[in-house]
C-alpha cells in the first residue's frame, strides 16, 4: 500500500527585466508560468532523495539529479540555512514548465523562486517573503526577475549596501552557495553554505495601465544570461546614465496612466546601457528597434529587449498580431524563426496551495 501523502502546488509566473532603461531595476510579471507539484509522504518513508520529472518547454535537458536541478538545488541551500541538512525522505516534485529557457523571460529567475519556496515548504520554515527574497538574491544576484516573480505586478527594486562581513557572503560564487553534490555524497556531504544576509532587497510596485498588454516574440535559440551579461562594459559615460535614468523616471509613472501616452512611453522605453552592447549577440534587434515606431504601428507602446534577450517585448495596446508579426519578418530575414505570445501582466506572483492527494499538473 502507499504512504499517505500531502501534496503541494508551486505557482511561479515567467518575467521580462529592464523594459528598456531600468537595467537590473525593474521587471513584469507575466502570463506564463512554471507549475511545481510537490508530493511529500506524511509518514516520514520514502526514498532519500527526491525524484524529480518535467513536462513542457524545454523539459527533455533539465538535470533530473536532485544535486544538479536549479530548482532543488536552491531548496537544499534554504533548508541548510535554516538548519534542515536533508530533504525530508519519499518527496516527489513534478514541474510543468512554460517558460522558454535563455530567452529572456526569466526561466532561471521562476527556477530559483521556486526552490525557495520549495525549500521554505520542504522545511516548515514559514520564512516571510522578505527572507525568501534574500536567498533568491544570493543565487540571481540582480533582482528584476526574481522581485517580479516573487511578489508581481510591476516592481521596481534594489539592493541594499551590505556591511563588509555581509558583502563578503553575498559575492561568494553561486558554485560555493549552491555546491554540485558528488553522486555519493550523505546527507551532511560539506560546509554549511554562507549565511544570507537579511533584507538584501527592496522593492516598490508601481501601477499598470489595464489595456497594455506585452508582446513576447520570442526566437528560437537561447541566450545565455551570463554570455548577455558578460559583453556589458564595466564603466558608463555620464551621457548615458543621464539619458536612462530620465527615461526610466518617466516610464514608471507613464505606464500607470490610462489611455497610456505612445509618445512619451515609445522614448522613455529606450536605452542606452544594455541593448547596444547586445546587438552582435541578436541578429535583427537594431532594425527591430528603429523600425516598429508608435506612428507606423498604431497601438504599440514601446519596445525593448526582454531581460537578456534575444525575446523582444512590445507592450500595445492593439493590433497585437501585426506588431508580432513584423518582429517575425525582420528576425526572419536573419533566418531566425521565433515563437510569439500576446501576454498580460500577472499581479499575483508566486503562490502555494495545498491540493487534494490525487491532483495532477
Ligand atoms: N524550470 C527549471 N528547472 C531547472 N532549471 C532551469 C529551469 N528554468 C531554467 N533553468 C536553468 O536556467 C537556465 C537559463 O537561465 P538564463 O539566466 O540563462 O536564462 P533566462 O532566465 O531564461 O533568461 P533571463 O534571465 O534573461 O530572463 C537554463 O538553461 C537552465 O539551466
Ligand atoms: N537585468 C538582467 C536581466 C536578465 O534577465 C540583464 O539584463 O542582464
Amino acid at each position: 500500500m502507499s504512504s499517505p501523502v500531502k501534496k503541494y502546488k508551486i505557482h511561479v509566473p515567467a518575467t521580462t527585466a529592464n523594459i528598456g532603461p531600468g537595467f537590473d531595476v525593474c521587471g513584469i510579471a507575466l502570463s506564463l508560468s512554471l507549475t511545481v507539484l510537490v508530493t511529500i509522504p506524511t509518514d516520514g518513508k520514502g526514498d532519500a532523495i527526491p525524484v524529480i520529472s518535467y513536462t513542457g518547454l524545454d523539459s527533455a535537458n533539465v538535470p533530473l539529479s536532485p544535486y544538479k536541478n536549479l530548482l532543488t538545488r536552491v531548496a537544499l541551500y534554504v533548508l541548510r540555512s535554516n538548519g534542515v541538512d536533508s530533504f525530508p525522505p519519499g518527496v516527489q516534485i513534478h514541474a510543468h514548465n512554460e517558460i522558454p529557457f535563455g530567452r529572456g523571460l526569466g526561466s532561471s529567475g521562476a527556477a530559483v523562486i521556486s526552490g525557495v519556496l520549495l525549500g521554505n515548504l520542504l522545511g516548515n520554515l514559514n520564512l516571510p517573503t522578505s527572507r525568501l527574497l534574500d536567498f533568491a538574491l544570493m543565487v540571481e544576484r540582480h533582482p528584476d526577475n526574481v522581485t517580479a516573480a516573487l511578489v508581481g505586478g510591476f516592481v521596481g527594486s534594489y539592493l541594499k549596501e551590505l556591511a563588509p562581513e555581509d558583502l563578503e557572503a553575498a559575492t561568494v560564487p553561486l558554485a560555493e552557495v549552491l555546491p554540485e553534490y558528488p553522486p555519493d555524497a550523505g546527507p551532511n556531504w560539506g560546509e554549511h553554505p554562507p549565511k544570507a544576509p537579511y533584507g538584501i532587497g527592496h522593492y516598490v510596485r508601481f501601477g499598470w495601465a489595464p489595456e497594455i498588454k506585452a508582446i513576447a516574440v520570442m526566437p528560437r535559440f537561447e541566450l545565455a544570461t551570463a554570455k548577455a551579461r558578460g559583453v556589458l562594459p564595466n564603466e558608463y559615460s555620464r551621457k548615458d546614465i543621464v539619458f536612462n535614468l530620465q527615461r526610466l523616471a518617466v516610464l514608471t509613472t507613464a505606464l500607470s496612466r490610462s489611455p497610456p501616452d505612445p509618445e512619451l512611453i515609445y522614448d522613455a522605453m529606450k536605452d542606452k546601457l544594455h541593448q547596444p552592447y547586445r546587438v552582435p549577440l541578436i541578429p535583427g534587434l537594431s532594425e527591430i528597434l528603429e523600425k516598429l515606431t508608435y506612428q507606423t504601428y498604431p497601438g504599440l507602446l514601446g519596445i525593448c529587449l526582454s531581460g537578456a534577450g534575444p525575446t523582444i517585448l512590445a507592450l500595445a495596446t492593439d493590433n497585437f498580431d501585426t506588431i508580432a508579426k513584423e518582429i517575425e519578418r525582420i528576425f526572419g530575414t536573419h533566418n531566425i524563426e521565433v515563437d510569439f505570445k500576446t501576454l498580460t501582466i500577472d499581479t499575483k506572483g508566486s503562490w502555494v496551495e495545498e491540493v487534494a492527494a490525487d491532483a495532477t499538473i
